[in-house]
Order: C-alpha cells, then sequence, then structure tokens
C-alpha cells in the first residue's frame, strides 16, 4: 500500500517535471532566445565575443532593447569616380533592409555631388554628401577612407548617437542588418576566406617590415575592408591607427598587400573585435552559396573592375 502511494508521487513528480520542461521549452525559451543556437557554425570566438549568424539571436527582442536606448546608426559609404553608379541600389536597398525603424544616417563621400541620386527615405533617416577629391589611384579611394572617416567622426559626430558603420558602396543589401550587429569594435569574416581556408593561407600582409604585418601563426579570422563598425570611440581609434600605421607605411614606401584591409586585419589581431559578424554581412555575388549560409543580408555586386577603376 505504501509502497503504491510512493510510486504514484514519484510518478507525479516526474509528470509534473516533464509538464514544466515542456512549458520551459515552448514559452520560455523562445523568449530568453535559449532556441536560437547553431552547430554547424562557430557561434564564440576564443575570446568569448559572439559569432553573429542566422539563428542566432532573436531580432525582435533584440529591437526592444535597443529601441529603449533610442539609439542611432551613422554609416559612411564612398563612391569616388564610377563608384557612383552603384549608390543608387546601395541607398535604395538600405532603405529596406538597414536597421529599418532606428535613426539612420548616411554619409555619402564622393567627387561627384551632382549624380547623387534622390532616394525617398523614411522619417528619421538622413543622408549628408560631403565631397572628396578624386584620385587616379583606386588604392588610394580606398585606403584613404580610413583617413576620411576619422575626420568625420571627429568633427561632426561625436556627442550624436552611438555606433558607426563602414561600407563598401559596390554592395546591395538583400536581407536584414540591425540591431544584432551592434557591439563596440565589429567585424566581419570575410566569405572568400571562411570556408576552405587555412589560417597561414590569409592574405594578410606578410612582409615584417609593414605596419600591417601578421606572422604565419598569428590571427584568428581575416575580415573584410568592405564592412565594420561599432561604437563612435571604438572605430574613431580603429581608423586613427589605420591611417597613421599606412601613411608611416607610405613614407618608407611600403604599400600593405590589401591596402587599409591589411591594416584592419592587423588591428583586429591586436584589439579583438567585441561582435563578430559571419559573411553573411558581406557576401559577393558571384559565389555560390555555402549550406552554412541561411541568409544574404549584404554582397558585393559583380563588377568590371578594368571598367570602373581608374586603374586596373
Ligand atoms: C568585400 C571587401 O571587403 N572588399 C575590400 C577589397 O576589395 P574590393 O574589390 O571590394 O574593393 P572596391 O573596388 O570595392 O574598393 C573599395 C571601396 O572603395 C571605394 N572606391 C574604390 C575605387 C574607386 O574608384 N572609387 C571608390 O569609391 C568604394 O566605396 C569601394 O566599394 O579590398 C579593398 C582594399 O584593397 C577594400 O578593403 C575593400 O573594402
Ligand atoms: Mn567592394
Amino acid at each position: 500500500m505504501f509502497s503504491g502511494v510512493l510510486s504514484l508521487l514519484v510518478s507525479m513528480k516526474m509528470i509534473l517535471r516533464v509538464s514544466a520542461l515542456f512549458v520551459f521549452c515552448l514559452f520560455v525559451m523562445p523568449l530568453c532566445g535559449f532556441n536560437c543556437s547553431r552547430t554547424d557554425v562557430v557561434t564564440l570566438t576564443p575570446w568569448l565575443a559572439p559569432v553573429v549568424w542566422e539563428g542566432t539571436f532573436n531580432p525582435d527582442l533584440l529591437d526592444s532593447i535597443y529601441q529603449q536606448q533610442d539609439i542611432s546608426v551613422a554609416a559612411t559609404v564612398f563612391a569616388v569616380g564610377k563608384y557612383i553608379m552603384f549608390l543608387k541600389n546601395f541607398l535604395e536597398t538600405a532603405e529596406e533592409y538597414f536597421f529599418v525603424g532606428f535613426k539612420v544616417h548616411i554619409y555619402v563621400f564622393t567627387d561627384r555631388p551632382d549624380e547623387v541620386p534622390q532616394v525617398k527615405m523614411a522619417p528619421g533617416r538622413q543622408l549628408t554628401v560631403l565631397p572628396v577629391p578624386s584620385s587616379n589611384r583606386w588604392q588610394e579611394i580606398s585606403a584613404r577612407r580610413m583617413e576620411l572617416i576619422q575626420k568625420l567622426i571627429e568633427e561632426r559626430l561625436q556627442g550624436h548617437g552611438k555606433y558607426i558603420f563602414c561600407l563598401d558602396v559596390d554592395s546591395k543589401f538583400h536581407g536584414r542588418w540591425g540591431t544584432e550587429s551592434l557591439g563596440g569594435l565589429v567585424a566581419v569574416i570575410h566569405p572568400a576566406f571562411f570556408f576552405f581556408f587555412k589560417r597561414s593561407n590569409f592574405p594578410y600582409e606578410r612582409r615584417p617590415q609593414s605596419r600591417a604585418y601578421v606572422a604565419e601563426e598569428e590571427g584568428d579570422f581575416y575580415y573584410c575592408g568592405g564592412a565594420f563598425g561599432g561604437s563612435l570611440e571604438e572605430v574613431l581609434l580603429l581608423a586613427k591607427t589605420c591611417r597613421s600605421n599606412f601613411e608611416a607605411d607610405a613614407k618608407e614606401g611600403i604599400e600593405a598587400a590589401w591596402q587599409e584591409e591589411s591594416h584592419l586585419n592587423r588591428y583586429m589581431w591586436i584589439n579583438k573585435p567585441s561582435k563578430v559578424l559571419s559573411p553573411e554581412y558581406l557576401w559577393q555575388d558571384f559565389k555560390s552559396r555555402n549550406s552554412e549560409i541561411h541568409i544574404i543580408r549584404f554582397s558585393g555586386v559583380v563588377k568590371n573592375y578594368a571598367e570602373i577603376r581608374p586603374n586596373a
């Protein structure tokens, strides 16, 4: 008799436990984001920074957290020379996908201000055109971005808003790029060097004379120069450092293998990013999609270098 009651109690306890687990899985886990996991890709770096992939975050939850903080996001984009042709698509798709519902201020640097397209922007979003000189070397245009980003933050942005992203113009948004990407120092894994390359084959600057030097056994990921960001303070520090290292190299007659991208990679090796964005955040249209890529958020268009660069 006693053992019968005991076993009834035990099985009731079991039922209670199982139902509690069921309720937890069904209602609580989605709220906490516990259902947000991926086992097929790296989602945390060894220095404990999240690596953001589709399926690792709850967008609504994150948006509601950042709505309360009344954040604003600046974005820089350079459209010098013929690269102005990419600006319309970039701006139109940014309206559709980039921090929708948040305050966004896009800064367009160009030598062709008259050719900046008119794109209708939602309330709370604005665009400022800043003139820059043209150049007959694409390497210089690409690398000078660090100097101009530094000046923009120092002269116009400090005290305004919190975050900034610096993006290549020859690209389009195809999916949400939002609050999940926010962090102190944010880097994007280069899509070409994530899946099959060993670290020793990453195209870091390998000459020790350069201030962008990364030794064979060093480096974490290979990050792209076409998208990075973070807080104003962190990006200012990054831009200042990359600019002064680039200029000091130039004085000694050395240009890193991939210009400012090499300096950025050196910087990120020394100063680890606090958030890493997966290649979803800068894909390339010509690449076929790996199965780990569940969504493409931002992607470089196919372009004919010989046609659009001042020196190809
Ligand atoms: C996807 C990615 O990470 N791309 C990087 C890569 O090649 P990319 O082939 O993507 O470089 P790119 O030709 O797009 O040049 C970088 C950016 O500089 C600007 N630009 C360049 C040339 C020009 O005549 N006018 C102009 O406005 C424009 O914003 C362009 O998007 O390597 C470059 C450095 O060498 C940069 O680090 C790029 O960000
Ligand atoms: Mn590009």
